[in-house]
């Protein structure tokens, strides 16, 4: 088939480069030329593993094209795939207004009968308003299909060619057989609903992960209380099938660009319809508390932050993507910062992005987890990059003025902190290293 993607982004990149690695012609468009020149060179503008090579690949096989020129491109397509971004906007509702603006640009180019995919996650009975907006701007007959995008950044790729599910919101059962069929190389798990259903479905599955993550950083903010194990108690409730044992690990709560907006887009949501969705507010408040903990236990070890000095491992959104929209990390260093700390930074893929988005020039920019330990009175480890899980901690505390290390992403285990010389805290866990040890630790700083 024949496809125009709108939008290059995490998700528009990624599956135009899919749905032309399994044989389709497909053109991506952006309105950001340096982004489409960068595509045109064989370079990806995200970093998401696999991802170039796909990219390469498939356009030196002649299957997929960038370019700048929407017109063209969907007069050539016969589906056209919305993917560019409805973020929040600052009264908490999703912005409609790039995919307002692409659907007008897409509604004048039509020249012929068209199947609109809209994979934005857009709030429901948005995908109507498209149908009314575009049927008001052409005479060409075509239809507006609901296909939300459950895909990861990070695993992008595999999650696209092997997805749990491809949901089909559709008025028109023939345009919804269509996509159908689009989509029968990935999987044979496909659901046909009405456009508002699936619309719906994106959002209470992003909030119903976004409600996990909340509640086992409830739980284990309780575990501390009480003296249990969180990563015990995640994994004797995810032996319950009913429960799973995915989405169940504690830390500095949840990031990125989709939870936090979309739960708040929700809300809004429910809102608008005088419903006031409580259980999602205490999800949203749980997840803004929890970016606190382990600045409070830093605060509390080094006693006060003025003139110490603090190394940040990770700081994209989670690992392996360089995303650091609504990145804890972004939120923790600001409150170093303004608590008079010295902040030496450190992240495999996302220290560019990171110090744009920060914008603070007193932050110190380090090549490796050991610089940033080097000379620092505590380390604090805030996205659980593979890196971090191999680095020898007894060097590690070697280089540091006090050797403090807090995990939030509860990283290491007992028999990795063994011998290390580490004061360590983690989220939820009680003291890894035994009481003996944590003793001579402690006398050993204080010395
Ligand atoms: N990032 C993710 O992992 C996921 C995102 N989503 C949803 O997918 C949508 C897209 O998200 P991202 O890919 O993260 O967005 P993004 O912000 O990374 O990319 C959007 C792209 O669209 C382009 N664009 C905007 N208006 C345009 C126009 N009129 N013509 C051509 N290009 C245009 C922008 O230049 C940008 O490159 C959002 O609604 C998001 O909530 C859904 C699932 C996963
Ligand atoms: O709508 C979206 O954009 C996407 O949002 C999430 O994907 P993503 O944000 O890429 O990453 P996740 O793996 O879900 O992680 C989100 C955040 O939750 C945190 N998290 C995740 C799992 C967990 O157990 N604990 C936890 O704190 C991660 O560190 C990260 O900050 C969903 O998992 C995707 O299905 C969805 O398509």
């Amino acid at each position: 088939m024949n496809l125009a993607v709108i939008g290059t982004g995490y998700v528009g990149l990624v599956t135009g480069v899919c749905f032309s690695d399994i044989g389709h012609r497909v053109t991506c468009v952006d309105k950001d030329a340096a982004k489409v020149e960068k595509l045109r060179a064989g370079q990806s503008p995200i970093y998401e593993p696999g991802l170039e090579e796909l990219i390469r690949k498939n356009m030196n096989e002649g299957r997929l094209h960038v370019t700048t020129d929407l017109e063209s491109a969907v007069e050539e397509a016969e589906i056209v795939v919305l993917a560019v971004g409805t973020p929040q906007s600052v009264n908490g509702e999703a912005n409609l207004q790039y995919i307002e603006q692409a659907a007008r640009e897409v509604a004048t180019a039509m020249n012929g009968y068209k199947i609109i995919v809209v994979k934005s996650t857009v709030p429901v009975g948005t995908n109507e308003r498209i149908a009314a907006r575009i049927g008001g701007l052409t005479e060409h007959p075509f239809d507006v299909v609901s296909v939300p995008e459950f895909l990861r950044e990070g695993s992008a790729i595999k999650d696209t060619f092997h997805p749990d599910r491809i949901v089909i919101g559709a008025a028109s059962r023939e345009a919804a057989e269509k996509i159908k069929e689009l989509h029968q190389p990935l999987t044979t798990k496909m659901m046909l609903t009405d456009l508002r259903s699936a619309e719906m479905i994106k959002y209470a599955s992003n909030a119903f992960l976004a409600t996990k993550i909340s509640f086992i950083n409830e739980i284990a903010n309780l575990c501390e209380l009480v003296g249990a194990d969180v990563a015990q108690v995640a994994q004797g409730m995810g032996y319950d099938r009913r429960i799973g044992d995915s989405f169940l690990n504690a830390g500095v709560g949840y990031g990125g660009s989709c939870f936090p907006k979309d739960t708040q887009a929700l809300i809004q949501i429910a809102g608008n319809v005088n419903y006031d969705f409580k259980l999602l507010r205490s999800v949203v408040e749980v997840n803004k508390n929890q970016r606190f903990n382990v600045f409070n236990q830093l605060v509390r070890l080094l006693n006060g932050l003025h003139h110490k000095t603090v190394g940040v491992w990770g700081l994209s959104f989670k690992p392996n993507t360089d995303d650091v929209r609504d990145a804890p990390s972004l939120e923790i260093v600001g409150m170093l910062l303004a608590s008079g700390a010295k902040v030496k930074i450190y992240d495999p893929v996302a220290m560019e992005r990171f110090c744009e988005m920060l914008n603070d020039p007193s932050v110190i920019c380090c090549s490796s987890a050991s610089e940033a330990a080097s000379n620092s009175d505590a380390v604090c480890l805030l996205t659980e990059w593979d890196e971090f899980r191999h680095l020898d901690l007894k060097h590690i505390a070697s280089l540091m003025r006090q050797p403090i290390l807090v995990d939030g992403r509860n990283v290491y285990t007992a028999e990795d902190l063994n011998g290390a010389g580490l004061i360590y805290r983690s989220v939820g866990r009680p003291m890894l290293s035994s009481p003996v040890q944590e003793e001579e630790n402690v006398s050993a700083l204080q010395a």
